[in-house]
């Protein structure tokens, strides 16, 4: 089952190009991020940082886009899913996770989450958890050519998620017809933190266009 999208036959050089020059402003801005919740400094350099801060956003938005990169891009763009808030390569909200994956419908991670994620003290923020587990779910699920839509996501939190380094994985469980059932855990070092059930449907509009 494909998406009736096309490929995305963007040449590597161009990829390659806006890679190298999108990708350091935006791990700059991650730096930023953390910076922005842990730096503590006088507030004489606060106020000189906010000044240089507003100077590049003004540089920046001399030009905005017209569509989300997502849009432009289309869905089968998987070589620059750069806007996505988990692994996009433009977007410092993410961390960003590398995620690997294999057709058998395995995807996996290692990853680290920064204080920008906390949420309980010292601990991931219980959404973001969410927002990895439903990622990388869906890798799984498209890695075994079943691509769909979160249609439910079921977590359960074992223990806190502590800040820093951790893993996540994910499988496909089952099929039927249109719909795909996944499974993934986080893993701190004390183990599993979270696990997730999401049930993945291949949508109506695009079960139209296929038939
Ligand atoms: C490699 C890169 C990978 C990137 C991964 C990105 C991961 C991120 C994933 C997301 O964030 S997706 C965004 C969050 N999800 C959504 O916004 C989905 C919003 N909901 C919808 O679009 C539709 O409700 C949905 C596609 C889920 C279902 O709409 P349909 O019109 O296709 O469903 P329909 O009513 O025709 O029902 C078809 C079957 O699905 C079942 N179903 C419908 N909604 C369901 C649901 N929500 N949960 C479970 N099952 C559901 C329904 O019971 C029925 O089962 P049966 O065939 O057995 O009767």
């Amino acid at each position: 089952m494909n998406w009736p999208f096309p490929p995305d036959e963007t040449p590597d050089h161009v990829v390659e190009h806006e890679t190298a020059t999108w990708g350091p402003l935006a791990e700059a801005a991650r730096e930023l991020v953390d910076l922005c919740v842990m730096s503590d400094v006088d507030p004489e350099e606060v106020a000189a940082a906010t000044a240089d801060v507003e100077a590049a956003v003004a540089r920046l938005r001399k030009v905005r886009r017209t569509q989300t990169l997502g849009q432009e891009h289309l869905p089968a763009g998987r070589r620059r899913p750069w806007g996505n808030p988990v692994i996009g390569l433009r977007n410092p909200i993410a961390p960003p996770l590398q995620v690997h994956s294999v057709p058998e419908g395995r995807s996996e991670s290692d990853f680290h989450c920064g204080p920008a994620y906390e949420g309980p003290p010292g601990l991931v923020h219980g959404g973001v958890v969410a927002l990895i587990l439903d990622q990388v779910l869906g890798h799984a699920v498209g890695a075994k050519g079943r691509p769909g839509m979160t249609g439910t996501l079921t977590i359960v939190y074992r223990q806190g998620t502590p800040l820093g380094d951790l893993r996540v994985e994910a499988w496909v469980e089952r099929e039927d017809g249109i719909k795909t059932w996944a499974k993934a855990q986080v893993i701190g070092p004390d183990g599993v933190t979270a696990e997730a059930e999401g049930v993945f449907i291949l949508p109506r509009a695009i079960r139209e266009q296929l038939a």
